[in-house]
Parts: C-alpha cells; sequence; structure tokens
C-alpha cells in the first residue's frame, strides 16, 4: 500500500496523517500517513533527502508540524515539546550519539533513567550492560569507547528511558558486525518485551533481517509499504529509489 498504513491494522501505536513540514522552498515532509502497529518492527528507508529525519523529528517533537496529525498511543501529539511526548514513553536516537562524555558508562545509563523512571534503574543498567555487552566497559568513561560501542550506549539510554515506541536513528551504521549483531539480537529481544520499533536504515541486509515492514520515502511522501519481498519486487521503487537493480 502506497500510503504507509497497515493492511487490517488492528492497534496501532503511532497514526500519521496528511504530515506536511516544509522549509522555505523545501517540501521536506509533503503529506504523510502512515500506522505503525504494536510490536511491530517497522523499516524506513528511502534516498538522502526523502525527508526521514524530518520524520523522526516531527513525531519526535523537535520540528513542529505545518499541518497534520501525529497520534501516539491515543495522544495527539503533534507540535507537543519534545520532552512532553517523550514522556507518553516514545524514545529515539540520533545519528551522532548523544551521551555524558565525562561519565562512565554505567552512569550514563543511569543519568538517563533519571530523565525518565528511576524505579529499579540499577537493575535496568545491570540488564542493559548484559543485554548490549558493554558490561566489561562498565565502569570506563563513555569518550574512551570505540564508535560502534558508542552507538551501542546511545542504543541503551534509549532503553533505560522505558518507551512503547523507540525511533532508531541509522544505528548500525558504519558499526563493526560483531557490534550491529548484537544491536539487532537487542531489538529482537526488546520486541519480544512488547516494544515497538521504527527504524531509519540504509544496510538493506538489516532492514531485511529485523523489519517487518518497510515503508519507502521518496521527496517527502511515502511512495510504498510492504514486506522485503514485496518492496523488492516493486522495481519502479528498487530503481528509481534505491538505485538498486532486482
Ligand atoms: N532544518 C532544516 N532547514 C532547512 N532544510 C531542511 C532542514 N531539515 C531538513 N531539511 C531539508 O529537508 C529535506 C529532507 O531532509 P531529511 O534530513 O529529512 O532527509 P533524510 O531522508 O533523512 O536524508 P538522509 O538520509 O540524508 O539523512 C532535505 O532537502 C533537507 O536539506
Amino acid at each position: 500500500m502506497a500510503d504507509g498504513k497497515t493492511a487490517g491494522a488492528g492497534d496501532p501505536i503511532l497514526v500519521v496523517r496528511e504530515l506536511y513540514r516544509h522549509f522555505g522552498g523545501i517540501k521536506a515532509v509533503n503529506g504523510v500517513s502512515l500506522d505503525v502497529d504494536r510490536r511491530e518492527i517497522a523499516g524506513l528507508i528511502g534516498p538522502n533527502g526523502s525527508g526521514k529525519s524530518t520524520l523522526f523529528n516531527l513525531v519526535s517533537g523537535a520540528v513542529t508540524p505545518d499541518r497534520g496529525q501525529i497520534r501516539f498511543d491515543g495522544h495527539e501529539i503533534g507540535g507537543r515539546k519534545a520532552h512532553a511526548i517523550a514522556r507518553l514513553g516514545l524514545a529515539r536516537t540520533f545519528q551522532i550519539p548523544a551521551m555524558f562524555d565525562n561519565m562512565s558508562v554505567t552512569e550514563n545509563l543511569l543519568a538517563a533513567a533519571a530523565e525518565g523512571h528511576w524505579q529499579g534503574a540499577r537493575e535496568r543498567a545491570a540488564e542493559t550492560l548484559a543485554l548490549l555487552k558493554l558490561d566489561h566497559v562498565a565502569d570506563n568513561r563513555a569518550s574512551d569507547l570505540s564508535g560502534g560501542q558508542q552507538k551501542l550506549l546511545e542504543f541503551g539510554r534509549v532503553i533505560m528511558r522505558q518507551a512503547s515506541l523507540i525511533l532508531l536513528d541509522e544505528v548500525t551504521a558504519g558499526v563493526h558486525p560483531n557490534i550491529r549483531k548484537i544491536i539487532l539480537e537487542a531489538i529482537a529481544r526488546l520486541r519480544e518485551r512488547g516494544i515497538t520499533f521504527l527504524v531509519i536504515e540504509h544496510d538493506m541486509e538489516m532492514v531485511r533481517n529485523v523489519c517487518d515492514r518497510i515503508i519507502v520515502m521518496d521527496a517527502g511522501r511515502v511512495v510504498a509499504s510492504g514486506s522485503f519481498n514485496d518492496i523488492v519486487r516493486n522495481s519502479e521503487v528498487m530503481q528509481t529509489y534505491l538505485g538498486r537493480p532486482q
């Protein structure tokens, strides 16, 4: 379906309708409608400049929509402040990890919990360290981690916020295959616990392996939505939007 809605969708956690955000003459998001179902792992793909990051910014409250609706877990959140949206249970990563360089890995996780739910934070930090295989660097300063480990820590900080919907922005870009594997396994485990994911990804291997459904954007619009196989079979999408042969 070209509008990004799920076929027979039951209970979407995120509903976006006719969303617009232009920057001067640039139609960054130009009439996007999509649903993300609870416990789904939805992939958002599209060429550079197609509007994926702007859509994340709109949903997470970093950018205000010109018009349109964004409904998260029953709340209309379009135009609300980022911290208010985060408090409702929506968390995101950034392309450049956001962390406290001078604090240890564990302290960074605890600081993220302190921004949201403190209850059980120490136990959750220990679980998160194990999930992301960061135990051996728990006491290291964040600034001393490798780039890949910093991406894991960024993901860990998001996990600590106990969100019900997590937006991941190219979380596996440029990381070592071992770290990618840790991230993919963590996503699968967290989904088993009921967490929903919307992920921006350029890595088609990751998209194929973890996403239940793929939403394709081009020039500020959703141009296709379906399973990996549906998308790959759609030669127009593959050639025009992804520049790949079928
Ligand atoms: N704050 C802004 N001011 C002006 N133009 C912007 C702003 N944010 C995004 N744009 C423009 O909006 C368009 C969509 O950009 P966006 O970053 O959302 O695309 P994207 O699909 O995430 O691209 P990429 O894969 O390169 O990250 C681009 O033309 C971009 O230059």
